[in-house]
């Protein structure tokens, strides 16, 4: 099944900016990181597949719905956490998730009990009654994370949902919403400008630089065949590195980087560094992580 779908999607605000740029994608569901550099467009797409912004040209699709003609349908079916901090501070938390539950068409007392159960799930079930005024910016993004979640819908668009955090903020916002994806089973759409932040709890990516697509794939796709083998021997560094020149070895600090292209590539290098009769004082695989690659593709892109 396909979550969010665009084809040729362009947005363009006046004659010379192109938030978006023929943009073509199709995401199946799961968590999806959409990730760009600021002014990619990110928010942008967002505010499209939530019908809140009519495209240039193209279209898109979000759970089969066309969001131009079916906004309101895509809006009861889907989440919104904005960027910007966007809350009335002299309101309590449980109102304001109350009332927007009950904007998205719930009856009074099933607003109350889903605004509860929505600020218990992102950990502010015992401060629930203080007015948002006084949070401090973790609270309120988790308030904006409840109301995205308070009509229990089948995907969250999360726009930068880090935004203000100190890095232990991020990683407990982070863990929260790859716990609601698994608790809730929705699929969630996280935006972000730092990939290496959100590779770690997504299963796909969708990159994107000045409104056109980098790259869209699952992070297991991106990351296979990127291994190598780190091999570290307490002497005779340089030696094994031209036994083992045909497998272009890499030098890192004290170790030799090979990259594994098979499985005999594990056995040559053990092989070689006992014919040489080398002290082995490490070996291990590691993988690249999608962050390393991006920055690679978005050279070649560019170049
Ligand atoms: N209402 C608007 N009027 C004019 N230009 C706009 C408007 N909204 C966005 N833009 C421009 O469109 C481009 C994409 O903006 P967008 O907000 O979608 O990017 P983004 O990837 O979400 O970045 P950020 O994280 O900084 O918000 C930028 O150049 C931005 O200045």
């Amino acid at each position: 099944m396909t979550l969010i779908s665009t084809e040729a999607l362009t947005k363009r605000y006046g004659e010379r900016v192109a938030a978006l740029d023929g943009l073509t994608v199709e995401v199946a569901p799961g968590i999806i990181g959409l990730v760009g550099a600021n002014g990619a467009g990110k928010s942008t797409l967002i505010k499209i597949l939530l019908g809140l912004a009519a495209p240039t040209s193209g279209s898109a699709r979000v759970l089969g719905l066309d969001p131009v003609r079916q906004g309101e349908q895509v809006r009861a079916r889907v989440g919104y956490m904005p960027e910007h901090d966007c809350l009335p501070p002299d309101v309590i938390a449980a109102e304001l998730v109350t009332h927007l539950a009950r904007m998205s068409g719930l009856p009074r007392t099933t607003a109350r009990e889903r605004a509860s159960e929505a600020l218990r799930h992102v950990g502010l079930y015992e401060e629930r009654y203080r007015q948002i005024g006084g949070y401090s910016t973790g609270m309120k993004q988790r308030v904006k994370l409840a109301q995205a979640l308070v009509h229990d819908p089948y995907l969250l668009l999360l726009d930068e949902p880090t935004n203000g955090l100190d890095p232990a903020g991020r990683e407990a916002m982070l863990t929260l919403i790859a716990r609601i994806g698994v608790e809730f089973g929705v699929s969630i759409v996280v935006c972000s400008h730092l990939l290496g932040e959100v590779e770690r709890i997504c299963d796909t990516l969708v990159a994107i630089d000045a409104g056109k697509l980098l790259r869209a794939d699952r992070i297991s796709a991106m990351t296979a065949g990127t291994g190598v083998l780190a091999v570290e021997v307490d002497e005779g560094t340089d030696e094994l590195a031209t036994a083992l020149a045909e497998l272009s070895p890499r030098r890192e600090g004290d170790a030799l980087l090979v990259p594994l292209t098979g499985e005999q590539t594990y056995d040559t290098v053990v092989e070689t560094v006992a014919r040489l009769e080398l002290p082995l004082h490490r070996l291990a695989q590691r993988h690249h992580q999608v962050s390393d690659l991006f920055a690679a593709a978005t050279t070649e892109v560019r170049a």
